[in-house]
């Protein structure tokens, strides 16, 4: 079936529709040449209708291994070739049932590159994913549904669960964190207590860990503005490790301020200066928002880590306390391996308490 995803500026870019569902989200754009299954289940992209600029999508298939949620939260995906042979020695299933079968609105054939550099130019914008013969009142009624604001709810796990190991007990506030994470905290030893992200600070430090972990989480960072309060009672009890959303969420509570990004940083090669090393390592990225290097001026803070594309702040690191954060994705997953040795930071803070 034929359909079209329409831009806020009216701008249309016609393709086929893989389902019958229509959709309305934030049109976000990924660079990555691979990872779309990881890109699909990681919940920083709930409510977002993701466009990937890789020409050939789906071309490996899908595996559970590649997971890193209990289910897809994009509210749209937009490709330019569906391959519908695929191949690959973990294969389980094919991209477009993985899709269809989680009812995710999917468009194919588009030419996404035409689409990324709208983005580009105009900023990040609003779209819709309608049917070739949706009516204009059907698409102005998609156009009115607002973006969810509320996500994090969303994406939170329900209740407190365990990944146990004989290391440091570390609690992981969970705003919807992606299964690597969760993997490269537990390889380098850690005991791990995984809380919903509307636990208080009280209820954490009752658990006496040795550490906590901000985790990655979509939405805009300002809205969580009791998360952001309970963090700040955090702050000298505890050490602390935040990654991108907890990154954010950590500045906050420092006293910092964010602000919204024009287009954002999502791809898997993304070169990032490690300013205390002078390396540059290329990394895996997804955020729509950044921290206001600005407004740190003023505080116990120092900027770690830039992106070499825009010069916008990529790390922090507090001058006293044990507590950093990273805005972008050690973990990878997708993309590259470089940024691990964060985790081993967070173990020697752990374990030596500096
Ligand atoms: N991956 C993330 O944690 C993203 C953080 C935040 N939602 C942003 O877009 O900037």
């Amino acid at each position: 079936m034929k359909g079209k995803l329409i831009l806020e500026d009216g701008s249309v870019f016609p393709g086929t529709l893989l389902n019958d569902v229509q959709s309305t989200g934030e049109v976000v754009f990924n660079t990555g040449m691979s990872g779309y299954q990881e890109i699909l289940t990681d919940p920083s992209y709930c409510s977002q209708i993701v466009t990937l600029t890789y020409p050939m999508i789906g071309n490996y298939g899908v595996a559970d291994v590649f997971n890193q949620a209990r289910k897809p939260f994009v509210n749209g995906f937009v490709i330019g070739e569906l391959c519908i042979n695929p191949s690959n020695w973990q294969i389980q299933s094919q991209l477009s049932d993985f899709l269809t079968e989680n009812k995710i609105p999917c468009i194919y054939g588009v030419d996404t590159r035409a689409i990324t550099r709208k983005i580009r130019s105009a900023g990040t914008m609003k779209g819709v994913i309608v049917k070739e013969t949706a009516t204009q009142p059907e698409i102005d009624t998609l156009f009115k549904v607002p973006i969810k604001r509320d996500v994090v709810a969303e994406v939170t796990t329900p209740n407190v669960y365990k990944m146990e190991n004989n290391g440091p007990d570390v609690v992981v506030m969970d705003f919807g964190i992606k299964q690597n994470i969760l993997k490269g905290l537990h390889k380098i030893g850690c005991n791990l207590t995984i809380v919903p992200a509307d636990t208080t600070a009280e209820e954490i430090l009752t658990m006496n860990p040795d550490g906590i972990f901000l985790s990655n989480g979509p939405g805009d960072p300002k809205d969580l503005k009791e998360i952001i309060g309970e963090v700040k009672k955090l702050l000298g009890r505890k050490p602390m490790f935040g990654i991108c959303l907890g990154h954010q969420l950590l500045a906050l509570a420092l006293g910092a301020d964010t602000y919204k990004l024009k287009f954002g940083h999502r791809g898997s090669n993304q070169p990032v200066k490690n300013l205390l090393t002078g390396r540059v390592h290329i990394s895996s990225q997804n955020h729509g928002y950044a921290v206001d290097e600005k407004s740190l001026a003023n505080l116990p803070v120092q900027v770690t880590h830039r992106a070499v594309n825009d010069g916008t702040v990529e790390g922090i690191r507090h001058n006293d306390l044990p507590i950093f954060s990273v805005q972008y994705h050690p973990e990878a997953s997708p993309g590259p391996d470089d940024n691990t040795y964060l985790f081993d930071e967070f173990w020697t803070m752990l374990t030596k308490g500096e």
